[in-house]
């Protein structure tokens, strides 16, 4: 039996529910259809290559089947089987690998998967999803609130738990390290734990309200590994990671560890941009999102519906494919952030609907009177937008809200 790239091609074939169908946008190459690129689509992220291959009789042909060319998209089906269960690492390698380089497209760009329940059922998913409102917060109608110190790095550890203080005291209900803060000398990752839970349990204390931080764990494996045991015998409810920059794998391995430990992920995006910004090459941003819930993120950055500072492809789409039915998998809570403000909120929960996490680092230690009157400001806004209050009748009795606005306005 002979395997060349045209077997990998079937305009007849009907993709099996157990498989994983994936679409991608092509551009074949000048010596290319989009049916021979197609079939070499197929073939390169399955099990074939750019030579005929005698696989004689002791061969288990996982070969997927390109099915589908709609305009310049293709749609490819892979059996089940071709892919370790469970392993993530390993079904990028198939469906985002070789084929990002083959010469028989200029460009190629993986749209969107249909995961099947035999590939899902090998994920935990996530252990908490949205439900960290009520679980962690005990809120149901409003969005959860974070905010990232700025200048993103350089603050003392003394300045970070300051910071930290005045916003949980302003309302908010997050702390979040930059995408960038580890364990710098300046800022070392065991005291900034140890100072920012100490202004934590104060503000807990004097708010009555329920307080967390995403402390950011991003480091190699095993350093995660550490730093997410330091995280839960400090008392904390999250940990934080760079899941583009660390890798699916790494990620898999804080969730064993978090599902045993009852902490939920925070996933930063940092990098998704050089998958996802360009249209027809790479990941798009929808599959990364997909990645993440399979491997078991609670909170993921998908943009701001284009409203604030940062690119963002397709917010309330993949927020709703994060929100949707999984075979009984667990959702994840999208995280708007970015450029944000108090004045951008009824906007931003028109698009996104309340439950997400706003997260404003400019917006609120921008503020013209400091951290707290900027949180003030910026829970304010939250209260107001999810009961369709203008803005401006909020700030008659916020005058941090109404200091806001005049500063940065509702655009
Ligand atoms: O460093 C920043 O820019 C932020 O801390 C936002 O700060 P501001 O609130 O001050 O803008 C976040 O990392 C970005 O939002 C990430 O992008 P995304 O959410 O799109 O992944
Ligand atoms: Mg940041």
């Amino acid at each position: 039996m002979g395997l060349t790239y045209e077997d990998f091609l079937d305009l007849s074939y009907e993709p099996r529910d157990s498989d994983l169908v994936c679409r991608f946008r092509i551009d074949p190459a000048d010596d290319q259809t989009m049916e021979s690129a197609a079939s070499r689509v197929a073939s390169e992220s399955s099990n074939g290559t750019w030579a005929a291959l005698d696989t004689g009789e002791d061969f288990t042909d996982m070969g997927a089947t390109a099915f589908a060319i709609d305009g310049d998209e293709i749609g490819v089906a892979y059996p089940p089987g071709l892919f370790e269960p469970g392993n993530m690492p390993q079904i990028l390698s198939c469906i985002a690998g070789n084929i990002m380089g083959m010469k028989a497209v200029d460009t190629i760009r993986l749209l969107d998967c249909e995961w099947p329940r035999e590939v899902v059922e090998g994920f935990t998913g996530p252990g908490f999803g949205s439900s960290v409102r009520e679980e962690i917060f005990g809120v149901e109608d409003r969005p959860i609130t974070a905010t990232v110190p700025k200048p993103k790095v350089g603050l003392s550890t003394k300045r970070h738990a300051e910071v930290g203080y005045e916003a949980w005291i302003g309302g908010l209900d997050l702390l979040k390290d930059d995408e960038n803060l580890t364990d710098q000398s300046f800022n070392p990752f065991a005291d900034r734990l140890a100072e920012s839970f100490d202004a934590r349990d104060r503000a807990q204390e004097e708010t009555g309200e329920v307080k967390s931080y995403l402390i950011n764990v991003t480091a190699d494996t095993q350093t995660m590994l550490e730093r997410t045991d330091m995280v839960a015998e400090a008392g904390g409810e999250y940990v934080m990671v760079d899941v583009v920059t660390t890798g699916w794998g790494a990620v898999q391995t804080v969730r064993d560890r978090c599902e045993e430990l009852g902490l939920a992920i925070h996933a930063h995006r940092a990098m998704h941009a050089a998958f996802d910004r360009l249209p027809h090459h790479g990941v798009s941003m929808r599959v990364l999102a997909q990645i993440s819930r399979l491997v078991g993120v609670d909170q993921l950055h998908t943009g701001t519906a284009g409203l604030g500072k940062l690119a963002n492809e397709d917010t309330v789409g993949i927020n709703d494919w994060l929100r949707s039915d999984l075979y009984g998998m667990r959702d994840v809570l999208p995280v708007a952030s970015g450029g944000l403000h108090p004045g951008l909120v009824p906007k931003l929960l028109e698009a996104t609907g309340p439950n997400i996490c706003v997260q404003a680092g400019g917006g609120v230690h921008g503020h013209p009177e400091g951290t707290e009157a900027g949180a003030r400001a910026l829970r304010a806004a939250v209260e107001a937008a999810v009961l369709d209050e203008p803005l401006e009748v909020r700030a008659q009795e916020s005058p941090e809200l109404g200091a806001a606005l005049e500063k940065w306005g509702t655009e």
